[in-house]
């Protein structure tokens, strides 16, 4: 059950530890039921999971959620809604069924069918992907769609809608529709601003977007919220590693400062490897000043910088050097001293 069609929304995240009231979650869908071997690594998992096993675990988190009084917000269903909306059908509509991605032919005639379609169907082709045997006769006069197979996909599923904290992240009352890194999840941005733009529950929930809700090519300044953490106090941390460089955190803390979202910056270098893909996957703030660290990040080697909102960034070496004294080891990290 979600209570989203309830029109006040407590929106807004102080810290990664205050006590959560709202969250929206994805109910794993058919995006799951489409993974395979063949196709798993181009969309970015190591394996192919069991659909319906993550639908019961996802469903007993939620339940977990709710019984502790948070409202959960299934994203798929807000989809739904802002799809419902004129404004919403049309803004994702043509964003979704453009010329580059389908040929101009077949583009024409998939938005004119997805303006027909019922939205709940909608929101679960844009997430769940497209194959031709969905659509029945369609493409006349498309090569594009004649050159595929019953199986194969018109529109690519977006499995990854999993990973909800990673498209949209807030700071504060300010909101990043973040520029994904790669390929197979740039398309939930346009899921993403939808809801945002058009849900009728975000309407006058007094927040800004302040990065990424626009039609631009952002690359190579991306970013992923699972980068962003909000330490609190005015204060966010953000990884640059694989997905998110060091442009895209830039972008994204002159946009903070600007609009008064923060006052404070700490720019963290990881690895570009998987296994420290985002700034979450190596660390977890459980309480004001503890964190649990994945043990193969070498906090102590660790980059760390300071934005502030007179332009600058510069780097932070803790008393006696970088190497002689790790930080990490010693201080919080919103203790951090300032540099000289
Ligand atoms: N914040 C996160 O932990 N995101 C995990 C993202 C995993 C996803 N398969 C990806 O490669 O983007």
């Amino acid at each position: 059950m979600t209570t989203s069609q309830d029109l006040t929304l407590r929106a807004g995240i102080h810290s990664e530890i205050g006590r959560l009231r709202e969250v929206v979650v994805h109910r794993p869908g058919r995006e799951l039921d489409r993974l395979t071997p063949d196709n798993a690594a181009g969309l970015l998992f190591d394996d192919v999971l069991w659909a319906e096993r993550a639908r019961r675990e996802h469903d007993e988190f939620a339940g977990v959620m709710r019984g502790h009084g948070v409202r959960v917000h299934l994203f798929e269903e807000l989809l739904a809604q802002a799809l419902a909306t004129d404004g919403g059908r049309s803004f994702a509509v043509e964003r979704v069924c453009t010329g580059r991605r389908f040929g101009a032919a077949l583009a024409r005639e998939l938005r004119a069918l997805f303006l027909d379609t019922d939205p709940a169907l909608l929101a679960g082709y844009l997430i769940g992907g497209v194959v031709k045997s969905d659509l029945g006769t369609l493409g006349g006069g498309s090569v594009a769609w004649q050159s595929l197979g019953a199986d194969d996909f018109v529109l690519a599923p977006l499995p990854n809608t999993l990973f909800q904290r990673d498209n949209a992240a807030w700071i504060g009352r300010a909101v990043a529709v973040n520029p994904m890194a790669r390929a197979a999840r740039s398309r939930e941005s346009i899921n993403t601003r939808t809801v945002y733009r058009h849900h009728p529950l975000f309407a006058g929930a007094g927040f800004e977007i302040v990065y990424g809700d626009d039609d631009l090519d952002h690359a190579p300044a991306t970013l992923e919220g699972g980068d962003i953490h909000v330490i609190g106090d005015g204060v966010a941390m953000v990884g640059m590693g694989e997905r998110t460089t060091p442009m895209g955190m830039e972008a994204l803390a002159r946009r903070l400062f600007e609009g008064g979202h923060a006052r404070r910056v700490l720019a963290v270098e990881l690895p570009k490897a998987r296994s420290t893909m985002h700034l979450d996957t190596v660390l977890t703030m459980v309480d004001v000043a503890t964190f649990v660290a994945y043990p193969y990040f070498d906090q102590a080697a660790a980059r760390v910088w300071l934005l502030t909102p007179d332009g600058r960034g510069r780097e932070c070496h803790p008393a006696g050097g970088r190497r002689a004294r790790p930080w990490s080891r010693r201080r919080p990290l919103h203790d951090l001293p300032h540099p000289a």
